[in-house]
């Protein structure tokens, strides 16, 4: 297969993570006779930098063209220390997902054995988890109006939804759930805002689409306690924008690290996959950073165009280097590799022949349907 993807790495750690990647996705063109085309553009607090404009046009005209975007991350602490500033990385960002129409995000979460020992939870309540958050990604609080008042004494963030974006968000949600283990759960804050109660009365009659997914709901404050508590009641969660946002870094705890989480922003013409953490800059350079959350990114993007045993080679390869402590320090604190080290480890054990992969442990195959 041929694919284009622009390559987006941003800031901080952006592309140091984006570079492993990368060798990863040529490791497995070379392996299956693929040919992936990357090009390079800027993005985030660089593109503020030499271009005052956090999207640049010959950046978001490269992502049109191209058939995914590999995005590394966006944000840097000068603009996250000035309430002020005007132009901000973040938007960036948040421009490309509307301007690409990345509708729905999609954060898959699991647990590796060798991690669920040294987690800060109880093992007995971790292992074994396994969930899909579907995350509204282009609605609600983070597009609506805002306004400060002229004095500053006040501000404003609007919250809207409309019945056609959550529409299309439940159907996914629920074809996922019929692929995984048929349980579905909203999670909102329909005892207090308005918008909630729209998410429940649209997904409950889309729900009769689907009578084979048992659905529930819970309220987001229950939800980020339940995470923590017995995260193995959960199978796909769908929820708004910002709670996904906020469940999803929690959740990461779950799995070991959120150096693991990757995930696929799809819905539009083309697709984007990036890990769920920022910039990460106090590790800007040092080699630290875990490249796992962008190289499953990467994994992702494979799936997304059917090339399954492809995007599985590398999830198992992954396992592997857990399974074996090839790790950087977030999840291997005694004998840390480096971020480039680990790159390298995925890399050999990819070129090498399938037999090589040791996949005994690996609870988990293809992970995003769309
Ligand atoms: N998608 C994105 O680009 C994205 C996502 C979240 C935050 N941000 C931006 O990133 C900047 C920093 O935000 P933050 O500190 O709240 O979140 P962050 O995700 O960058 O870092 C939070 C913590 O998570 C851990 N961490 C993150 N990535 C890791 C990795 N690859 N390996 C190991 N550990 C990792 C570190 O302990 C770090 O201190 C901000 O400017 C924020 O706006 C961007
Ligand atoms: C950087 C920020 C705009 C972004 C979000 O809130 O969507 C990030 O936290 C994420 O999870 O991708
Ligand atoms: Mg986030």
């Amino acid at each position: 297969m041929k694919l284009k993807i622009a390559v987006l790495a941003g800031d901080g750690i952006g592309p140091e993570i984006t570079q492993q990647s990368i060798k990863i996705l040529k490791a497995i063109g070379d392996r299956f006779d693929h040919e992936f085309e990357f090009e390079d553009a800027i993005v985030g607090a660089a593109a503020i930098d030499l271009l005052d404009n956090p999207l640049p046009e010959a950046t978001l005209d490269l992502c049109k063209k191209s058939d995914a975007v590999l995005f590394g991350a966006i944000g840097h602490p000068k603009y996250d220390n000035n309430p002020d500033a005007k132009v901000r990385p973040e938007q960036g960002l948040l421009k490309l997902r509307k301007e690409l129409g990345l509708y729905a995000n999609i954060r898959p979460v699991t647990t590796y054995p060798k991690l669920i020992d040294q987690s800060p939870l109880r093992p007995e309540r971790i292992q074994g988890a396994d969930l899909t958050i579907f995350r509204e990604l282009t609605g609600g609080i983070y597009f609506g109006e805002k306004s400060q008042s002229e004095d500053g004494q006040s501000a404003t963030d609007v919250c809207t939804y409309s019945v056609v974006e959550i529409e299309r968000m439940a159907h996914l949600a629920f074809k996922a759930a019929q692929q995984r283990r048929k349980k579905l759960t909203l999670v909102d804050k329909a005892n207090v805002l308005e918008t909630s109660r729209l998410w429940r009365k649209t997904v409950k009659k889309i729900a009769e689409e689907y009578q084979d997914v048992e659905l529930d709901f819970l309220f987001v404050d229950n939800a980020a306690m339940q995470m923590i508590l017995n995260p193995k009641q959960f199978d796909v969660i769908l929820t708004e924008n910002m709670f996904g946002d906020i469940i999803s870094d929690e959740a990461s705890v779950i799995g070991g690290s959120i150096g693991l989480l990757a995930s696929a922003s799809v819905g539009g013409n083309n697709a984007m996959f990036e890990p769920i953490h920022g910039s990460y800059p106090q590790a800007t350079g040092k080699g630290i950073a875990n490249p796992v959350a962008s190289i499953l990114s990467a994994a992702m993007l494979l799936d997304h165009f059917g090339l399954i045993e492809e995007g599985d080679v590398i999830r198992k390869a992954v396992a592997t280097s857990i399974k074996l402590n090839v790790c950087t320090e977030d999840i291997n604190k005694d004998n840390p590799y480096s971020t480039e080290k680990v790159g390298d480890f995925l890399e050999g054990l990819i070129s090498e022949s399938e037999n090589n992969i040791n996949d005994e442990n690996l609870n988990f195959g293809q992970m995003t349907i769309i």
